[in-house]
């Protein structure tokens, strides 16, 4: 049997819900809906103002002066359905898209629910003004009412299948951009934890008092994987279980030692000890494992260039996007093209143009701050995410970049290098939530560039959505 997809459930539902009313009703609310849209959107906008925690979305410029048409056309498309397929599986992708814009851009749930509130509301009152029959109007009402709770429906599931995306590539990211160097820190832990226990067994075969003894928390180990592991590797069993043991052997073992200095029994010492080091060895073996799951991780970097991939580019923009929007700062995204670079692949070979990818890469990042962000999005394209910068500042750096990379010997195997060009597409945040925009605006710069010639950088114009 074959198996229908949620859009396709969905769509029968929404037909069923369709099958219950009578033509002459949905005719009704259908040119109700066409004739009062402006006024609808009017007043769900006014309404939604009224709300803190909306304003934050809405009163930006673009969102402002789109959001009345886009809303009103979303009026009338829920209203206008007739049951025919095709129209009710754009209308449900319709809705998917929007919940997912939704999550995109971390409006809450509640809100959105509100504003179908507000608008079931006005619905309902244009409804009671009309010359109909009290169960023409009763039927109205249930079908406003079920159209706007199934249209939430599936943009709610839309938003919470997106944002679970979210949150898992925000929990990646997190443990990836605490430990950036796994495999050096890993090293480094594990002889940090192998140093507290030689100096601890030296100390304890000098008979050093237990009170003196080196307490695991306070090593370097302990200091490490209190203040930053446990942050890292945060949520995972592991890491409970390694602060247990650290807390087991802080607390309870290494005392044991005071009575065994007082009263030598030899055979009590040697069970504390090997207790202790099967604690210590407990704490390797839930540490390799965190670094193995945090390896992982790793592919959050291109393996070629060891630059961002795009596995963390949205959880990245978000933060941006949420950051410009408390510090009132802007950021900048450059989207940085080889020019010609088939023809580079063409006459040197594929691995001459995997050297020249390498260094590109290394003068981006050498030619930023700290706080910038170098991806690369895919073969010879590169995206710069400039922090903390104005439009003069974005277009100064671009052109660096442009001319740094115009300038260098790229080398390649043996005695040859070449040299190279570079477009430039440069978007500027300007406050809108949806980071999408921003970057189809750097995009739609980088086509300009190319168009016009190539070896240039082209501010993004004002795009319409
Ligand atoms: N060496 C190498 N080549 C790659 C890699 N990924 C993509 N490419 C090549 O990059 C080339 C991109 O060519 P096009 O998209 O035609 O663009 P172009 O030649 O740079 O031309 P313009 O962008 O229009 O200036 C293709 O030949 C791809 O095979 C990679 O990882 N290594």
């Amino acid at each position: 049997m074959p198996s229908t997809s949620p859009e396709q459930q969905a769509a029968a539902e929404w037909k069923l819900l369709l099958a219950q009313f009578p033509a002459p009703v949905a005719a009704q609310v259908r040119e109700l809906a066409t004739t009062h849209q402006a006024e609808l959107a009017g007043y769900f906008y006014e309404q939604m103002l009224q709300d803190e925690q909306a304003m934050l979305f809405l009163t930006h410029e673009q969102v402002k002066s789109r959001l009345h048409g886009t809303l009103q056309q979303w009026i009338v498309s829920l209203f206008s359905s007739t049951g025919d397929e095709t129209a009710l599986l754009a209308l449900i992708t319709q809705q998917k898209q929007i919940g997912e814009i939704h999550a995109r851009i971390k409006i809450p749930i509640h809100l959105v629910l509100r504003g179908a509130r507000h608008l079931r509301e006005r619905l309902f009152e244009l409804l009671c003004r009309q010359p109909l029959d009290t169960e023409h109007k009763l039927f109205g009402q249930r079908l406003i009412g079920e159209t706007i709770d199934l249209a939430m429906e599936i943009m709610s599931r839309a938003f919470s299948d997106a944002n679970d995306r979210n949150s898992r590539s925000e929990e990646g990211y997190r443990l990836f951009s605490v430990a950036q160097h796994i495999g050096v820190e890993q090293e480094r832990q594990r002889s940090a934890l192998l140093d507290w226990e030689n100096q601890l067994m030296f100390d304890l075969a000098v008979g050093q008092l237990a009170a003196q003894l080196p307490r695991l928390s306070g090593s370097e180990f302990g200091l490490w994987f209190r203040h930053k592991g446990a942050h890292a590797f945060q949520g995972s069993r592991e890491t409970e279980l390694i602060l247990q043991s650290m807390q087991h052997i802080d607390e309870v073992l290494l005392p044991l030692f005071e009575k065994a200095v007082a009263e030598p029994n030899v055979e009590q010492r040697l069970h504390n000890l090997r207790t202790l080091r099967e604690q210590a060895k407990g704490i390797v073996f839930h540490l390799d494992n965190l670094f193995e799951q945090a390896n992982v991780l790793e592919s959050g970097r291109d393996v070629l260039t060891r630059m961002l991939n795009r596995k963390f580019l949205p959880v990245i923009l978000a933060k941006e996007v949420a950051y410009a929007r408390q510090s009132e700062r802007t950021f900048a995204v450059l989207a940085v093209d080889i020019d010609h670079f088939k023809q580079i692949n063409d006459e040197f070979g594929h691995e001459a143009g995997d050297l020249v990818l390498q260094q590109l890469a290394t003068l981006l990042s050498n030619h930023c701050r700290g706080g910038d962000y170098v991806f690369r999005m895919g073969g010879e394209e590169f995206l710069v995410l400039l922090v903390d910068v104005h439009q003069g500042q974005a277009l100064g750096v671009a052109e660096k970049l442009r001319q740094q990379a115009e300038k260098e010997r790229f080398r390649l195997s043996g005695e040859h290098d070449l040299q190279l060009t570079v477009s430039i597409g440069l978007a500027l945040h300007d406050g809108h939530p949806d980071y999408q925009r921003l970057l189809r605006q750097a995009d739609r710069a980088l086509y300009e560039a190319k168009h016009g010639g190539r070896n240039r950088v082209v501010l993004a114009r004002e795009l319409p959505g």
